[in-house]
């Protein structure tokens, strides 16, 4: 999951993508990029880092013109440590194309010898994005027909990308002096909405949040398989490129990925978050009854919201015991093991008074390798904690995750092949309560009936593409490097027994 945006206007558009991307850091902390066009000729500047550390002035006074698009990476193919892989990518042919991506594509490593064999195209990094970059500009050579290009040659080579690639993926492409193409794939898997602001400037986003905090207002999210092809004055064509759609959001975005402040395919995150606390809330009981808890405290940020419907359900006072340090990013999405266990000491601090004597029920959103439970369990423990139960308002993540979330070994998962009493075991907390799969779908899928499901794979094991075997994930793996030269990485907890289930 990266964040993206696309922007179309009558006025330069260099500060309000920074400003986008702002708003999708959540989304991506390990580069940053923004392309501009100002007549034919595109102006890039990309780098590994955050928005604000990659952007200096004189960066931004190099990006001169009134369309762009931008991104914020957080790598789920290729190197996690490389500038080269940073996006918007570039191919000189045809036209002239810059291209974002969200997402993952997951036939990538037989289409890079396809493209190399069959259509004498060169990929130079192992980023997947390159790979989707190179099918389109193939595909638009294709359907171009005659000196100048239509929406009608754009959405047919939409049409042979959606035949060609596999997986996950939210784009946004600029096509040197004729416009801005956005499309997302068959599943609706990764999100992207489109809106307009009072002057007539249109953005597409990965989150309604970009839309909203500069301006624009959210006209709808653009469908499964649909593209969207918007031209330099604005105009915007829309048509269903792809042959079988079935809409099925991927459900971690709610869980986790998303901020909470937007809508996506229908859904407030928000919502979703206080209605997967409700039903959490009749799971708990089951295992600890309320009257054996003193307080509950949420793991910030993401669970507040689930924590604070927990609470309200079951009527327990709502207390901060974390603080968290507003200048550490988010461990999850930050690539290595390593670098994540520090970070959450780094990140997360208690306020000792609120545990000291106290049954604590700690509420995560998630637990995916269990770094941070591990850590704030042991951390209310020294401040005081009498008994620290633990509970999660998604259910136990067991399976890799294939469509652009970084979990792609099910090995470095706490709970796969795991019982909860292991994992329980594992992070040392006195309880541990998970959310039910079913339950977890019911609550956000009541927020939007329209959607045929979602993409719970990393829960459940279903993979929504249909076409998932251990040999791909295990193909989509080879070439990627989550490790800086040299450091190990070792992911998964391990009990001392080294017992598994
Ligand atoms: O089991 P783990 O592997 O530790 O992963 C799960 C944790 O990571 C995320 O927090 P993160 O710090 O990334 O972001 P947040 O501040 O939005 O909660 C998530 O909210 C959980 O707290
Ligand atoms: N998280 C994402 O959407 C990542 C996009 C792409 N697969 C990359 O690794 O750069
Ligand atoms: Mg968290």
């Amino acid at each position: 999951m990266c964040g993206i945006v696309g922007v179309v206007s009558q006025a330069p558009v260099n500060q309000l993508i920074y400003d986008a991307l702002l708003l999708l850091q959540h989304r991506g902390q390990d580069a940053a990029g923004i392309v501009t066009q100002q007549g034919r000729k595109f102006f890039m500047h990309k780098a590994k880092g955050m928005v604000r550390d990659v952007f200096r002035t004189r960066n931004m006074r190099a990006l001169p013109g009134n369309v762009g698009l931008g991104q914020v990476r957080y790598p789920t193919a290729g190197n996690a440590f490389s500038e080269e892989e940073a996006q918007p990518f570039y191919v000189n042919a045809p036209f002239g194309l810059v291209m974002v991506h969200n997402g993952n594509l997951t036939n990538a490593q037989g289409l890079k010898q396809e493209l190399f064999q069959t259509d004498h195209r060169h990929i130079n990094t192992e980023s997947d994005s390159e790979v989707l970059l190179n099918v389109l500009a193939h595909e638009l050579e294709k359907s171009t027909r005659g000196a100048s290009l239509k929406p009608a040659d754009v959405f047919a080579a939409v049409r042979g990308v959606h035949r060609r690639i596999k997986g996950s993926y939210a784009v946004i492409a600029l096509i040197a002096g004729h416009g801005l193409l956005a499309f997302r794939d068959p599943f609706g898997i990764r999100p992207l909405c489109i809106g307009r602001n009072a002057d007539g400037s249109r953005m597409v986003a990965s989150e309604s949040v970009t839309l909203e905090g500069n301006g624009f207002e959210l006209e709808r999210d653009v469908a499964p398989g649909e593209a969207v092809f918007i031209n330099l004055d604005g105009q915007a064509s829309f048509e269903q490129c792809a042959d079988r759609v079935s809409h099925n959001p991927c459900i971690f975005e709610y869980v986790y990925l998303a901020r909470p402040d937007s809508v996506l395919d229908g859904i407030s995150v928000y919502q979703a978050r206080l209605n997967m606390g409700k039903t959490l809330a009749k799971r708990l009981v089951s295992t600890v009854p309320p009257s054996e808890i003193d307080v509950v405290i949420p793991i910030p940020e993401s669970s507040r919201p689930s924590a604070m419907e927990l609470a309200q359900i079951l009527g327990l006072p709502y207390r901060e015991g974390f603080v968290k340090n507003r200048y550490v990013g988010r461990t999850f999405i930050m690539p290595g093991q390593g670098v994540r266990k520090k970070s959450v000491r780094q990140k997360l601090n208690v306020i000792a008074s609120e545990f000291k004597g106290r049954n604590v029920l700690l509420v995560d959103d998630s637990i995916v390798r269990g770094t941070t439970s591990k850590e704030i369990v042991q951390m209310a423990r020294d401040a005081g904690a009498r008994k620290v139960y633990m509970a999660s308002a998604a259910p136990p993540v067991r399976y890799p995750n294939v469509y652009g979330i970084d979990m792609p070994t099910a090995q470095e998962l706490v709970a796969h092949d795991r019982t909860v009493e292991q994992v329980r075991e594992l992070i040392g907390c006195d309880a541990l309560i998970y959310q039910d799969v079913d339950a977890m779908k019911q609550a956000i899928a009541a927020l939007n009936p329209k959607l045929a499901g979602f993409d719970a794979s990393c829960f459940d094991g279903v993979y929504v593409t249909g076409d998932i075997t251990p040999e791909i994930i295990a193909r989509m793996n080879q070439g990627r490097d989550q490790t800086e030269e040299g450091q190990e990485d070792s992911s998964r907890l391990a009990l001392p027994n080294a017992q598994t289930a």
